[in-house]
């Protein structure tokens, strides 16, 4: 089968609507245009992205060269022996002052939709950083403090936090860590979390991993995850669907718009799911 043909049947693939099943968050995120923009995050055309790589607060401040504009369209998308699309070379970002750009893929998706099972083997292979906002939020909550308590009361309640706690945890992190490649899950969690980010540190993902999962698997998953926390009841986990319904799916709409979101089909085995995520990740 030529390549040409290869890139047509992954976007009619991805053209087609989410999981069909019901109570869906798909359901909810057939809004979302799958068909314009997903043929972008197959992995195969990554030529479409309009990739930006930037060092935290640089951009912001005006302080980085693009040396080349992003190439568009596919056409000089080579094929590699594995018959994986090989993505072309990328622009080339240079922060003026000599420092490491950064690079950042968000992962996305409804509780329980398995972005931390994914994150951690792709860690594991591909040793990039790994920050769950979800954990920064929960260490910050034992701190004893005022804000710690606040955090606590809000996630036992299903609530987003504010973004400027988040990206402070965030920010923080990443500094301490010395490393430039960043894989942040559970977070833009709404349109706050991602506008004040790309306000506060320049940076726009390479890549937005959206895990699409049925509610009823969702719910299922974390009443079994068992690790203690305050809100894997189901009177939390209710209120945090709703959440991600009315405030994340619109922040993976934006992104989408941009060609940056890879949909992934979560009601599977991790392991299946894994296969696709990491052809995704492993070109970046
Ligand atoms: N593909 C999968 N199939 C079955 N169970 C899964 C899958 N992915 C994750 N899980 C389990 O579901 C629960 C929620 O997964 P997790 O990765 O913590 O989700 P999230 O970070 O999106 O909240 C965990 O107990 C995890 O072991
Ligand atoms: N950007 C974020 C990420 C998480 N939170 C809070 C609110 C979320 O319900 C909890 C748990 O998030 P986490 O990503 O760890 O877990 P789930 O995806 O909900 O299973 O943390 C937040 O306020 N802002």
């Amino acid at each position: 089968m030529t390549f040409r043909r290869r890139l047509v049947q992954a976007a009619v693939a991805l053209a087609k609507p989410a999981a069909a099943s019901r109570g869906s968050v798909a359901t909810t995120a057939a809004a979302i245009q799958h068909a314009t923009n997903s043929a972008a995050c197959t992995g195969l055309p990554r030529a479409q992205f309009p990739w930006a790589k930037v060092s935290l607060g640089f951009a912001a401040a005006g302080l980085m060269t693009v040396a080349e504009p992003p190439s568009a369209g596919c056409t000089s998308t080579a094929v590699k022996a594995d018959g994986q699309a090989a993505a072309p070379p990328l622009p080339a970002v240079k922060p003026q002052d000599g420092s490491v750009s950064h690079k950042v893929v968000f992962v996305l998706g409804g509780p329980g939709s398995g972005k931390g099972t994914q994150s951690a083997r792709l860690v594991e292979e591909f040793g990039l950083v790994h920050l769950s906002a979800g954990d920064l939020l929960r260490a910050h909550m034992k701190s004893g403090s005022p804000e710690g308590q606040m955090v606590a009361d809000m996630i036992k309640d299903g609530k987003i936090v504010p973004s400027h706690v988040t990206i402070s945890l965030l920010q923080q992190a990443m500094d301490n860590s010395g490393k430039h490649k960043f894989l942040i899950d559970g977070f833009p969690r709404n349109e706050e979390n991602r506008s004040s980010f790309e306000s506060q540190t320049g940076i726009q993902p390479e890549l937005v991993l959206f895990f699409d999962c049925p509610e009823e698997v969702m719910e299922r998953r974390l009443l079994g995850r068992n690790e203690g926390r305050t809100d894997d009841n189901m009177e939390t986990i209710r209120k945090r669907f709703k959440v991600f319904i009315e405030s994340s799916l619109p922040v993976i709409q934006h992104y989408e718009a941009l060609g940056k979101v890879a949909r992934i089909n979560a009601d599977r085995s991790a392991d299946d799911i894994y296969k696709e995520v990491r052809r995704l990740v492993v070109e970046l």
